[in-house]
């Protein structure tokens, strides 16, 4: 009998901590026009002549820092998990295939898989809760592309996000419990940056995002495909079940890259404003993360615990990310056979 299809794709990870994967991996994700968009030959002097050869080695030390032995990059090892714990629940009329939208595996090959099984339906979930098109769109864009040269083209069916999803919520709630929010002065919502350029050219009408004071911190008609207010959705619904008040947290963008402004208000700065208040502990949450990666394991749980120290304050604690939860995976179930 034939299958149903799902493709679950990621963001990537390098093959290894080692600076030339590091490098080949940074020059991929780098040069898609989704994720530095300005035009190509700015692009190839940037990313090949400047940002790559600098950050290469320094990513590679990080990487080294977070790599398992045994499992290798978390990001890799939560998304192959996620994928057999989706397959386990879907059962034999489905075939889960898992990719990577750099480096391996690849998306290509993944479809492959798919196509020789003569699959009669693809339902493609990019694993971004918050729709941008430097994740979700390029993902898209890859999938369209590939699938378009095909003969003969399935049903596919593309999840757009999922900041909302109540399962997604439930699962970063009950990964706090387990370090009870009432031990902690603050808590973060940190979401991974995007240059408030990309913001703006998400914005069909041209009048909204970045345009009016607060435009993005509130989703609604006009802002639905927003980065920002979906971000600030994701938080709010998160703080709403946690009984949060408004005061009680913050929402916040790390991972800045270049001199270009980026979506605010940066997580460092917060850290460091939080520390001049004289807060002690903060809980921060990574919500645009469905695993743990480097930008949780290290810049938050390393990086930000040392600048909250440096300024006075006491401990910075990771809410893990939804990684193998079994309501995320749910949640998954949920996106394949509903929506
Ligand atoms: C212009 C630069 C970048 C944009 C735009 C961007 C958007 C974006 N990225 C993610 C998810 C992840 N990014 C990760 C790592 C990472 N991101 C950038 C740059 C941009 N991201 C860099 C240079 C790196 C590499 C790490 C480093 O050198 O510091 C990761 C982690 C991968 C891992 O292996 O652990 C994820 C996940 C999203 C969702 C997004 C748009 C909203
Ligand atoms: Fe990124
Ligand atoms: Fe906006």
């Amino acid at each position: 009998m034939s299958k149903k299809g799902v493709l679950l794709v990621n963001l990537g990870t390098p093959d290894s901590p080692s600076t030339p994967d590091v490098r080949k991996y940074l020059n991929e994700f780098l040069m898609d026009g989704r994720v530095i968009d300005i035009n190509v030959i700015s692009r190839a002097l940037l990313v090949r002549g400047i940002i790559v050869p600098f950050r290469a080695p320094k990513s590679a030390q990080l990487y080294r820092e977070i790599w398992s032995d045994q499992d290798g990059s978390p990001l890799l090892y939560y998304s192959i998990k996620q994928q057999q714990l989706l397959q386990e629940k879907l059962g034999d009329e489905y075939m889960v295939e898992l990719a990577m939208r750099y480096q391996s595996p690849s998306i290509e090959s993944a479809l492959q898989r798919l196509k020789d099984a003569l699959v009669t339906e693809i339902r493609v979930i990019p694993l971004f809760p918050q729709y941008a098109s430097a994740s979700t769109g390029s993902v898209m864009e890859k999938v369209m592309t590939l699938v378009g040269q095909w003969q003969t083209i399935p049903h596919i069916s593309f999840v757009n996000s999922f900041h909302n999803d109540d399962l997604m919520i439930d699962t970063f709630v009950a990964n706090a419990a387990k370090h009870g929010h009432e031990n902690y002065d603050h808590v973060l919502f940190s979401f991974h940056g995007l240059p408030q350029r990309q913001l703006i050219k998400c914005d069909h009408t041209g009048a909204y995002c970045l345009k009016k004071d607060d435009c993005c911190s509130t989703l609604n008609d006009t802002n639905k495909f927003c980065y920002s207010a979906q971000s600030h959705d994701t938080a709010k619904l998160i703080a709403a079940k946690m009984g949060l008040s408004k005061d009680q947290y913050t929402v916040c963008f790390q991972s800045r890259l270049g001199s270009d402004p980026w979506v605010q208000p940066y997580t460092s700065v917060v850290i460091e404003e939080l520390a001049k208040q004289g807060k002690k502990r903060l809980l921060v949450f990574c919500p645009a993360f469905v695993a743990d990666c480097l930008e949780t394991v290290y810049e938050v749980s390393v990086e930000y615990n040392d600048e909250f120290k440096e300024k006075g304050g006491e401990h910075v604690q990771l809410v893990e990310s939804l990684n193998d939860h079994p309501l995320f995976i749910e949640s998954l179930e949920r996106m394949v056979k509903e929506r």
